[in-house]
């Protein structure tokens, strides 16, 4: 190996030092999450050479059509999580319920972990970027077999949350509320080795990355933030560049790095947003935070969110901290804050007398 290179588990050990009465359980933890992605990762590089590309023909809790890859991630994840014994329960996208961890060693074990194992999915038959998200919560409860009510903490409570991004290389970046730091895969050696040290997310950024198909179905103050995005300012260096992967984990790394907003909204389609709170936006939320950025759903901090229920689903406003308030400012002035779902558009159609939606 070359002299000052520093891998991924000598990062982790080192680091363990910010927390003085730490017994190492987290680190471990942090470890095993990083063998399976290992494994993931060697199986995404060869998607094409082997049987795994494509549908499996089931559907997840949330009706989506499950890949190949989708659940031989998960069940890479879940299997390394029980041989550790680190974590005591495993809540994943592509489970019901949440996961008991049945093993001697694991039934005192008092983390958490909520887990996306292959994120943006539907783009591993065209060889664009996916991912794994991840986060760590500390149980609640003292005693006892752990309970959902130690799943459902809000965001701020997060101890720990990572992501793996299958790129043009494969790059794992964490946080454990310290900062955040990027390591790279070297395959020549099997390691991630840090390559992105204390991550910093621009103040303002040029980019800004939305589904535009959904536009029709857009709240009134997101459609008003994308003409403010696409309105030439020289001061402002507007018109901003539109890029959209389709992986929650590809734009917003990408705008990570060079600075941007990432919106997954509210549509007249699904009032409470796509995104899962507990597997992709708190975990992306911490991350984002810790490098300076901000992420809120139009309205409130995404952190601050109580939820209450696995599965359950928000807006997401997420990036550079000026780009996020704007997109906010549009929001309160333009779009009535409600819990109530938004008047669908074919109801609105039907109340023209346009019948059948405009599909
Ligand atoms: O195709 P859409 O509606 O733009 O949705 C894209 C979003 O859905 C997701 O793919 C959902 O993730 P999964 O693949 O884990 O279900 C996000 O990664 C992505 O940002
Ligand atoms: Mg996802
Ligand atoms: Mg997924």
């Amino acid at each position: 190996m070359v002299c000052g290179v520093k891998t991924l588990g000598q990062f982790i050990i080192e680091k363990q030092a910010d927390f003085p009465y730490a017994k190492g359980e987290l680190s471990r933890l942090l470890r095993d999450i990083a063998i399976a992605a290992k494994i993931v990762n060697r199986e995404v590089n060869k998607a094409g050479l082997v049987d795994i590309l494509g549908d499996i023909g089931t559907t997840n809790i949330q009706g989506e059509e499950q890949k190949k890859l989708d659940v031989y991630a998960n069940e890479q994840f879940i299997a390394a999580l029980t041989s550790g014994g680190e974590c005591c329960i495993v809540a994943t996208e592509e489970e019901d319920d949440i996961i008991h961890i049945e093993s001697p060693v694991s039934q005192n074990a008092k983390y958490i972990v909520c887990i996306d194992p292959l994120d943006g999915s539907s783009n591993t038959d065209v060889n664009v970027a996916v991912g794994t998200i991840f986060s760590i919560y500390r149980r609640k409860s003292t005693a006892g077999k752990a309970s959902i009510e130690d799943v459902l903490q809000k965001g701020t409570a997060q101890v720990a949350a990572g992501y793996i991004i299958y790129g043009s290389s494969t790059m794992l970046v964490y946080t454990t509320g310290k900062g955040v730091n990027g390591f790279t895969l070297d395959p020549s050696i099997g390691e991630f080795c840090l390559s992105h040290p204390e991550m910093k997310m621009p103040e303002t950024g040029y980019l800004y990355s939305i589904n535009e198909g959904n536009y029709v179905h857009f709240p009134e103050g997101v459609k008003k933030y994308l003409k403010y995005c696409q309105v030439e300012d020289d001061a402002t260096r507007r018109p901003y560049t539109s890029r959209y992967i389709g992986s929650m984990v590809g734009d917003i790394h990408r705008n990570l790095i060079k600075g941007g907003i990432y919106i997954y909204p509210t549509t007249s389609r699904s009032p409470n947003g796509k995104l899962r709170l507990l597997y992709e936006c708190n975990p992306m939320a911490l991350i984002i935070e810790q490098a300076g950025g901000k992420a809120s759903t139009g309205f409130d901090r995404i952190l601050d969110i109580d939820p209450t229920e696995l599965h359950q689903r928000v807006p997401i406003f997420i990036g550079s901290k000026n780009m996020v308030e704007k997109a906010e400012e549009m929001m309160r002035i333009y779009t009535k804050k409600s819990t109530a779902p938004e008047e669908k558009l074919e109801t609105k159609l039907a109340g023209m007398g346009i019948v059948g939606g405009l599909d």
